[in-house]
């Protein structure tokens, strides 16, 4: 974990160095995703089943898994992770319902009638990774929103394990947010049947959902063919924090993100050198009990830092220039401070709001941007699984009054058959 003093080159090398983080698509990559879209979608299922056996070496237990399996594992789950999951349901879902928008509609007194009507999408797919990274946390931050957008359908991919049967905490958590469809498939292959349909996989309206580089690929490749959420890129959290921070708590913190892959990033800036010193210290004391310490320090190593500033506005300003998926106030008094904080994809305020709160709990959703793009996009939430579609009704007599602005602009962009449209009317 690199100290750092702000305002010198040692501050301007390293969020150079952050920057380069993410990369761009890898051209091997791409060639590879490429041809395994085109062979799903000229030989559908089939392809798909090749793939599965090529690269998750196992023809899984079942293609798609069957009702009464997704159900035993609930049955036979044990009990306090079905209440945990079903407490952190009711939370996310709470939060969530708050997100619906409203359809509108607007009656003049002329008898013009517009509204706008917005509706859940019809199918999506939800992509769950495979390996350590199939989080039941991830299921439950996607398909809750969905089904509160009114999405009909929710069909889950996820590779098998190396035995060829599924995750079963997976399917706990399909289970309980009432997830329809289960298809044991992993990789660009799935993400392509998603987006094209195959005989037994349906057509998706949009994928959402994490995954490698292949995955990834895939999804940037098929945009427009379906849509998709974002590209998630590798996790990161940002503390500020002052002399009333507590050095473990921040610690602690930090290496929460770190843990996730060697390429997230975990970074404190603090107007206290003695915060800096201490919670290095603690860094180096805590991860000798934790269970992935050699991705913490792999990971704190190329992208960790602590970054000293001489005042809160410093600690303010790095924090809109980074602008990371999530962002710890570890402050007296953080709610002055969040007017000022313009860029991060979820905020935790107070020495009590830590960010894995967030990941399983709290309410908001943990599906966030990353790399910078906060400044831009939003967290996953019901708008992500809604569209929106407008309606207009018009009288004769509203029309007359509107007729002539109507064509005058029309002609003006040399467009005659829209003005006679209108035209034709009232000859
Ligand atoms: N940002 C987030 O919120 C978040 C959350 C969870 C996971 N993740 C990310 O998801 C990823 C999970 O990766 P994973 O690999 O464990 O699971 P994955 O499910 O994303 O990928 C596994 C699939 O990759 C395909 N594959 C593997 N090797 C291949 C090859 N040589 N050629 C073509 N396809 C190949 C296989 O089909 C396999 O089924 C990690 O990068 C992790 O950081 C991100
Ligand atoms: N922090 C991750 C997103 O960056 C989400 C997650 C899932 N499980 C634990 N954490
Ligand atoms: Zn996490």
């Amino acid at each position: 974990m690199k100290k750092i003093f702000a305002n010198g080159t040692d501050e301007v090398a390293f969020l150079a160095d952050l920057k380069k983080r993410s990369g761009e698509t890898n051209k091997k990559v791409t060639e590879v995703v490429t041809e395994i879209i085109e062979n799903v979608k000229n030989n559908g299922d089939k392809a798909v089943k090749d793939y599965t056996l090529k690269f998750d070496g196992n023809l899984p237990q079942y293609y798609e898994v069957p009702r009464e399996v997704i159900n035993d594992a609930l049955t036979e789950a044990d009990q306090e992770f079905v209440d945990a999951l079903l407490n952190a349901q009711e939370k996310i879902a709470d939060f969530h319902q708050r997100q619906v928008e409203q359809s509108f509609i607007s009656a003049k007194d002329n008898g013009v009638i517009m509204g706008q009507r917005t509706r859940g999408l019809h199918r999506v797919g939800l992509y769950v990774p495979g390996g350590t990274a199939a989080y039941p946390s991830s299921v439950l931050m996607n398909a809750i929103p969905a089904k509160i957008a009114g999405v009909k359908e929710i069909i889950m991919v996820t590779p098998p394990l190396k035995d060829g049967t599924p995750n079963k905490d997976i399917l706990v958590a399909a289970a309980i947010c009432g997830v329809d469809r289960v298809f044991l498939s992993g990789g660009a292959q799935a993400i392509a049947a998603l987006a094209y349909g195959t005989e037994e996989i349906p057509k998706c309206d949009k994928i959402v959902g994490p995954g490698n580089i292949y995955v990834a690929t895939a999804k940037k490749l098929l945009y427009g063919v379906v849509d998709i959420d974002m590209i998630a890129g590798p996790s990161e959290i940002l503390v500020i924090a002052d002399g009333t921070a507590n050095p473990k708590f921040a610690a602690a913190d930090l290496m929460s993100q770190a843990e996730h892959d060697v390429l997230a990033s975990a970074i404190m800036v603090t107007t206290s050198e003695k915060l800096a010193d201490d919670t290095i210290k603690e860094i180096d004391r805590q991860k000798e009990y934790l269970s992935r310490k050699s991705i913490i320090e792999k990971s704190l190593d190329d992208y960790g830092a602590v970054i000293i500033a001489e005042s809160r506005e410093k600690c303010v300003e790095l924090a809109n220039e980074i602008a990371p998926e999530h962002l710890e106030v570890l402050m007296e008094n953080p709610f002055e401070l969040l007017g000022s904080l313009d860029n991060a994809g979820s905020i935790f305020l107070g020495h009590y709001a830590s960010e894995p709160l967030g990941d399983y709990y709290a309410g908001p959703n943990h599906v966030l941007p990353t790399s910078g793009t906060a400044r831009f996009f939003s967290p996953l939430g019901v708008a992500s699984f809604t569209k929106r579609t407008a309606y207009t009704y018009y009288t004769e007599d509203a029309l007359r009054q509107a007729k002539d602005d109507i064509v005058l602009i029309a002609e003006r962009e040399g467009l005659t058959a829209h003005a006679n449209a209108i035209k034709v009317r009232f000859e």
